[in-house]
């Protein structure tokens, strides 16, 4: 899905993102942490070809697309279809004026699917991320930030998403809610085999989904490896730093979380991943 081969940002005669080698498969979770200021977000935005006015070395593939080469219209192409980016804050971009299912069924117009085959696809993109259809009928100020949220990744999963950048997907939410999005994000893993390379400073939510994990600090990987070894065993000294950084209640074990992710928040929505479909 993504293939990141001695990736270089610079600014001037700054380094501010040099990412080696990033992998990302069908089907699999990999995040990269790091305090702010570290690189992460340039690397994610670099990923899909959004970075502007640096001068980037390396190779960038992106579900085939050779993205350090392709013309902006292949670039626009890949970004509407099959790579989708999750921001922060969803509600900000949702026209305000525009019903949710309005929204969608634009978009989908956009990519030639209308009619009977683009309300079947709103309702069943919906479905998946754990929404009531019914949600489509609703203004953006009426649904809450988690469930908004669900919706970006509805709306990336109808226009044909087979991998999702997310950049601090759950930052601008609750515990709660953080939650009932992390377990859609793991529901479409494992069963619509969705890649996604995901940026985040909560290692406690991280250690809940991630596959693999980068660790990134002043624009350089210091260390990588799968999640649950990188948590158990951190090599580097900064990654042991952050680990230790995370909160942990009375009655947690020696690390944060649980690398499988039996005892993250995301539990608290129960194990199937089923969340709240109800509105508020
Ligand atoms: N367009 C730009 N021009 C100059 N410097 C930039 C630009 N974009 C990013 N930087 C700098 O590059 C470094 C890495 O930024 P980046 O946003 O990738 O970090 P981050 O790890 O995602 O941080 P955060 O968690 O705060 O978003 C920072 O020092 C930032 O100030």
């Amino acid at each position: 899905m993504v293939a990141i081969r001695d990736l270089t940002v610079r600014i001037g005669d700054r380094v501010i993102a040099s990412m080696p080698e990033l992998d990302v498969a069908a089907g699999e979770c990999v995040a990269i942490v790091g305090e702010s200021g570290s690189g992460k977000t340039t690397t994610l935005l670099a990923t899909l070809g959004l970075v502007h006015g640096a001068g980037i070395t390396g190779a960038i593939t992106v579900t085939g697309v050779d993205v350090t080469s392709a013309r902006p219209a292949e670039l626009r192409g890949l970004r509407g279809s099959r790579a989708a980016l999750v921001m922060q804050s969803p509600q900000a971009a949702l026209n305000p004026v525009m019903r949710l299912g309005t929204l969608m069924r634009r978009a989908l117009a956009r990519h030639g699917v209308r009619g009977a085959e683009a309300r079947g696809r709103a309702e069943e993109a919906v479905r998946a991320v754990l929404l009531d259809p019914a949600i489509l009928s609703r203004y953006p100020h009426q649904v809450s930030g988690g469930q908004a949220q669900r919706f970006a990744i509805a709306l990336a999963l109808a226009l044909g998403a087979e991998i999702l950048l997310a950049d601090e997907p759950t930052s601008a939410l609750d515990v709660t809610v953080q939650a009932e999005v992390v377990a859609v994000l793991r529901r479409l893993r494992d069963e619509r085999g969705l890649a996604v390379l995901l940026v985040s400073h909560d290692l406690a939510l991280v250690s809940t989904i991630a596959d693999r994990v980068v660790v990134m600090r002043d624009g350089a990987v210091v260390e990588s490896g799968p999640a649950a070894e990188v948590f158990a065993r951190p090599r580097d000294a900064y990654t042991r730093e952050l680990i230790a950084a995370v909160p942990r209640l009375p009655g947690d074990g020696e690390t944060a979380r649980d690398a499988n992710g039996a005892t993250g928040a995301a539990d608290t929505v129960g194990a199937d991943g089923s969340g709240d479909e109800e509105g508020r």
